[in-house]
């Protein structure tokens, strides 16, 4: 190994993974693994070891983008009870490495890379799904993914209004008061999504908080959360009734328990309907369903080392 792996920590991943560079990156990367061999994407379903004692996951997420020629594994831990307020759910580390070779180039935070992907390829899957006039907002819990939703939606988007419900009125308030612009805070998940366009659930939830009953017809929902096969974030009603769209089948129809429980069928990955392969179908009620893909946190880890690499070469 040549030197020593840099380490590049948030807040230098915070300054070089903006949305509008990160949108089209991940748009690229998103078409490549739809796209099979011809895609270059090496992506096997992640491996996620319980650690049952302390009610917690460790996954480990590797990939290969051949296009990119990047080469990254992800760790990332998730608990379902947080032991202390000021410890995350969700910490990651992404590990780059030097494909011609494998030696380590970079040990990147991932817990920044996490929170803004996800939001990314959310805006990606909405741009393509969201009804034609769609002017409110609903986001569905108050963490970290909540906050990246909020920022990139907001900078994506002009919805009219902004709703926010989390399991405490007091974590919705202090969301609403954290962000810039007004974001109605409301009592019950059901005032929240009643109309709304746009609906993002980012809950660490195991039973259903969104209900098919609620939802207006030609909504298009954002979920995230439930990414156990035995957790739940939607009901039956809506994951029957909605076109199902997926970031990747193979992992989605092993670990989200919104799909494993309610039978419901995958309609298409987003890479599908962005290729052009299959049609968008965005008059109906429409969910994507994302689990998390590695190759996401590939091509992001490389965006901000070649950012970081620049601005060395520029001191
Ligand atoms: N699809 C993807 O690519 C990714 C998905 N996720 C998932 O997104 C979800 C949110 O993640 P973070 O915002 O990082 O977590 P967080 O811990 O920062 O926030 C979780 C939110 O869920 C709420 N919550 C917890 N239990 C609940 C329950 N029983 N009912 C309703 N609300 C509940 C909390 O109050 C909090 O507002 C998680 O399920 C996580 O696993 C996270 C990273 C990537
Ligand atoms: O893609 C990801 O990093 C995760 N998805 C669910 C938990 C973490």
């Amino acid at each position: 190994m040549s030197g020593q792996p840099a380490y590049l920590g948030a807040d230098t991943v915070d300054k070089y993974l903006d949305y509008q560079t990160l949108i089209p990156l991940l748009e690229r990367a998103l078409i490549n693994f739809s796209s099979g061999r011809e895609g270059g994407v090496v992506q096997p379903i992640r491996t996620i070891v319980p650690v049952a004692k302390y009610s917690g996951f460790l996954g480990v997420m590797p990939a290969y983008s051949t296009m990119d020629d990047a080469l990254t594994t992800k760790v990332v831990t998730f608990y379902e009870n947080k032991t202390a307020s000021d410890v995350p759910s969700h910490q990651a580390t992404v590990l780059l490495f030097e494909p011609s070779n494998g030696s380590l180039k970079a040990v990147i935070d991932g817990k920044v890379i996490t929170d803004k992907r996800t939001a990314a390829v959310s805006v990606i899957a909405t741009k393509l799904l969201k009804p034609s006039s769609a002017e409110v907002l609903c986001i569905l819990g108050s963490g970290a993914q909540a906050h990246s939703h909020y920022q990139a939606f907001t900078q994506q988007f002009s919805f009219k209004e902004v709703r926010i419900w989390s399991r405490t009125r007091e974590n919705a308030e202090k969301f609403a008061n954290s962000v810039e612009g007004n974001v109605r805070v409301c009592s019950t998940p059901q005032e929240a999504v009643t109309n709304a366009d746009v609906i993002v659930t980012a809950t660490m939830s195991t039973k259903p908080v969104l209900y098919g009953d609620w939802v207006k017809p030609g909504a298009h929902i954002n979920a995230l959360g439930a990414c156990r096969p035995d957790w739940r974030e939607l009901d039956d009603i809506l994951m029957k009734n909605s076109v199902l769209y997926v970031d990747t089948k193979e992992a989605a129809q092993k670990e989200s328990g919104d799909i494993v429980l309610s039978g419901a069928s995958v309609y298409a990955e987003i890479g599908e309907i962005l290729k052009g392969t299959k049609p968008a179908l965005a008059e109906k009620t429409t969910i994507f369903k994302s689990v998390g893909m590695a190759i996401e946190d590939t091509v992001s880890a490389k965006l901000v080392h070649d950012c970081w690499v620049k601005s060395k070469a520029g001191d």
